[in-house]
């Protein structure tokens, strides 16, 4: 049978980077091949070759026994290539539906458009309001939006990078058996995940990358989790370290807290929240349902009165996130591109944005920001040849452990993280865990805001549950089940406002 696709010997190379190496590989229709490897291994680059992103050094590239030569999306996407990408490619000020527009070679009106959003959103659990304006939907929604964009083209090889990453369990269900149907249909997907049980759920092949080469391809339904991790690695990766930490006194607070939402994003309803020092708190819950309210309100992105948000017992409501980080509390935001850091500037100046004490009168510090963002880069293991590359040619996961580390090299004494793994590779998702779990032992207070329920039993001493803006009481880990906690993601906690509601529905 003729691959739908084939590469052959691709190279690319980005200054003082081998991207890809001499990578080789072939995937068949209505094959779901798999592709694995650690943070900057080389997936996305070669991903964005095949759509026409990025051109190679070297190699072939031929589709359907045709050499393939795109010279932009838009030649991929007329030849039947879709891809969702990692960090999403969305024009936040655009609605959803004009935000499809713009992948589609318009041939659909614009009301047609709208109406095929809904029905495929339905027909595969993707639901997403056409009329929305980008900027106001959750991360998940977001997500959902590439993920109707590329089906919309209705391709023959659809590459996925990371889709799941922010998606419910429920709606990676949905998207599993999506996907499956997609193949049984001839459409090939190239699927890149971090996740090693999705790997070993959805595909029929895996290929190991590492430093930009092949290492090998699998059967990754005949591996073990611990096997497929130890190919990717080269070795065992780290142990995360039994949590559970001796809290101390409450260092902050949120009492009464209501941030208004908008027609489209969720707000924050009355929610009451302490965190001691040395204890970490998770926060799970379906994205959209007020995290990024909350988290804005906590870190003072979003102002309230000064006695809602109380650090170290003192009013703080009222104070902004600089006049907050000074006193000792930082914060990571969900986005790390635009949010979190700027993508064209250099790591080093990334690090001047929440680097107080990397300003004196008003003169940046230069040579100390550079050590500092060398000892970021080296704690948390940062693949970068230098500081001085733009936070924007990060490899996703790199970049998100250099924020990470960024923040927590800043010795904060609350810190609040929204999705601390997103897209970090296994190895690297303990050194963060890790290194969340020290922080919170050299006696931090920690709120971990995360849709992955396995992360906060983790990392959390305890845990609560956001719905429609409503936060659950904190309780020790220890008195929850996962099955408990995925019931309370539907509002039902003991004495929730919704579980009124919800009977009366029933
Ligand atoms: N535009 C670019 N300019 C310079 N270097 C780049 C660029 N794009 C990628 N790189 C480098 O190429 C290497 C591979 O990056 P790539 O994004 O392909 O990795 P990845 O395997 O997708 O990682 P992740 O799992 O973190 O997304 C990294 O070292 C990255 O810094």
């Amino acid at each position: 049978m003729t691959p739908r696709l084939s590469l052959r010997n691709i190279t690319k190379r980005y200054p003082g980077i081998v991207a890809n190496d001499g990578v080789s590989l072939e995937i068949a229709p209505g094959e779901v091949l798999a592709i694995l490897g650690e943070n900057g291994a080389g997936k996305s680059t070669m991903m964005k070759i095949i759509y026409g992103a990025a051109r190679p050094d070297e190699g072939e590239i031929s589709f359907d026994g045709k050499p393939l030569a795109v010279e932009s999306p838009a030649e991929a996407r007329e030849l039947g290539i879709a891809m969702v990408h990692q960090h999403f490619a969305l024009f936040d000020t655009l609605t959803v539906a004009e935000n499809v527009a713009l992948g589609l070679s318009g041939k659909l009106s614009p009301a047609q458009i709208s109406e095929e959003i809904r029905r495929l959103g339905d027909k595969y659990g993707l639901e997403v309001d056409p009329a929305s304006i980008v900027m106001e939907l959750s991360m998940g929604e977001r997500q959902r939006v590439e993920i109707l964009r590329a089906l919309m083209t209705k391709p023959k090889l659809l590459i996925l990078d990371e889709p799941t990453s922010v998606l419910t369990p429920q709606a990676v269900r949905t998207l599993f058996k999506t996907l499956h149907q997609l193949a049984a249909e001839g459409v090939s997907i190239l699927f890149i995940s971090h996740k090693l049980d999705e790997i070993r759920e959805l595909a029929d092949r895996c290929v190991v990358l590492r430093a930009g080469r092949v290492v090998a391809t699998v059967n990754p339904k005949e591996e073990t989790e611990e096997e497929l991790a130890r190919q990717m690695i080269g070795a065992d990766p780290p142990k995360v370290r039994e949590a559970s930490g001796k809290a101390g006194d409450v260092i902050f607070e949120m009492r009464d807290v209501t941030v208004p939402g908008s027609t489209r994003v969720c707000g924050v309803n009355n929610v009451n929240l302490s965190v001691r020092a040395g204890e970490i708190v998770g926060i799970a819950g379906i994205s959209g349902n007020g995290q990024s309210r909350f988290m804005a309100a906590a870190a003072g992105e979003a102002c309230t009165s000064p006695e809602c948000v109380k650090l170290f017992g003192k009013p703080v409501g009222n104070l902004d996130t600089h006049a907050r980080r000074i006193s000792g509390l930082r914060y990571v935001p969900e986005q790390r591109l635009g949010h979190a850091a700027v993508p064209e500037l250099s790591l080093t100046a990334n690090t001047y944005l929440t680097g107080d004490s990397l300003v004196r009168s008003g003169f940046i510090l230069r040579d100390k920001a550079r050590q500092f963002a060398n000892t970021v880069i080296e704690r948390f293991h940062v693949k970068t040849p230098t500081a001085e590359k733009a936070a924007g040619s990060l490899s996703g996961g790199n970049l998100q452990k250099f924020i990470m580390g960024r923040e927590i090299l800043n010795r904060p004494r609350v810190l609040l993280v929204h999705q601390p793994t997103w897209g970090v590779d296994v190895g690297a998702a303990a050194v963060i865990r890790n290194s969340l779990i020290r922080l919170r032992d050299d006696g931090a207070a920690i709120i971990v805001v995360s849709e992955e329920i396995d992360e906060l039993f983790e990392v959390s001493d305890r845990i609560a549950v956001m719905y429609r803006g409503a936060l659950s009481p904190a309780v020790p880990k220890k008195s929850l089940t996962i099955e408990e906690v995925g019931r309370w993601m539907s509002g039902l906690w003991p004495d929730s406002p919704f579980a009124k509601t919800h009977t009366e529905v029933r």
